[in-house]
């Protein structure tokens, strides 16, 4: 981890392009990142199906990089909190999905993680400013969810910075996650916006060395966050 004033600047690779079948070795590619990110679809959220809670827990009990769980799924009032009591590091749940996002993130803090909410980028942020000391992190989706290998939207820029904005005129460390379509070329514009947190699929597993790439984009987004 490297920390810019009061910010840390944290690698979170998204295992969705990896090999899924071999998911343990996968993880073990990525020594250097801060989180490893799972992405959890249920085919009713968004329009695709990847892995749910029983594999999240076996990732859980065979790596030591603390876990950061995005659930794109329906329901997450019913089935956020048991990602928390397995033992995942952070959780995001999906605001358009949540009948109840102040109790469901009390429930994962009290459970030990870090509660997170999640914004589609046609999702505005501010009904939630008002809510932001509930919350450990937003994410801030750069790409509609779904799908890795896609192109950030930079129409989610302004959104990035509004969190930051707000998350700076509160004075809390809040994170700021942004999701889909980071790479070397996008990671600065992200950081310069005010993202802090940058999940990366394809970019690092698509790399001869994933850790090496995460080096590179930690380098990278530190510089454009500190600059900005
Ligand atoms: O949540 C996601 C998709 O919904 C993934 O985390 C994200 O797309 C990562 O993949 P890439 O870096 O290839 O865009
Ligand atoms: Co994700």
């Amino acid at each position: 981890m490297t920390t810019v004033p009061d910010v840390p600047i944290l690698i979170s690779p998204s295992v969705l392009n990896a090999d899924l079948a071999n998911l343990t070795d996968e993880i073990g590619r990525i020594t250097h990142a801060d989180y490893v990110h799972l992405d959890v679809m249920d085919n009713h959220f968004v329009p695709n199906m990847t892995f749910g809670l029983p594999v999240v827990e076996r990732i859980l009990a065979t790596t030591d990089v603390p876990a950061d769980v995005h659930l794109m799924i329906d329901h997450p009032d019913e089935w956020a909190p048991a990602y928390a009591e397995a033992g995942a590091a952070s959780v995001t749940f999906h605001a358009e999905a949540s009948n109840a996002p102040v109790r469901l993130a009390r429930e994962l803090r009290a459970k030990g993680a870090r509660a997170s909410i999640a914004l589609r980028p046609a999702t505005g942020v501010e009904g939630y400013l008002d809510l932001l000391d509930e919350f450990d992190m937003v994410l801030v989706m750069t790409v509609e969810p779904g799908f890795g290998g896609q192109s950030l939207i930079t129409g989610t820029l302004p959104k990035i910075r509004r969190t930051r904005e707000a998350i700076t005129a509160l004075g809390r460390d809040i994170w700021v996650q942004v999701d889909g379509g980071i790479s070397r070329d996008t990671i600065a514009t992200a950081a310069a916006a005010g993202a802090n947190m940058f999940v990366a699929g394809s970019a690092v597993y698509s790399a001869d060395d994933p850790n090496a790439e995460i080096g590179a984009l930690r380098e990278t987004a530190t510089a454009a966050y500190r600059s900005a």
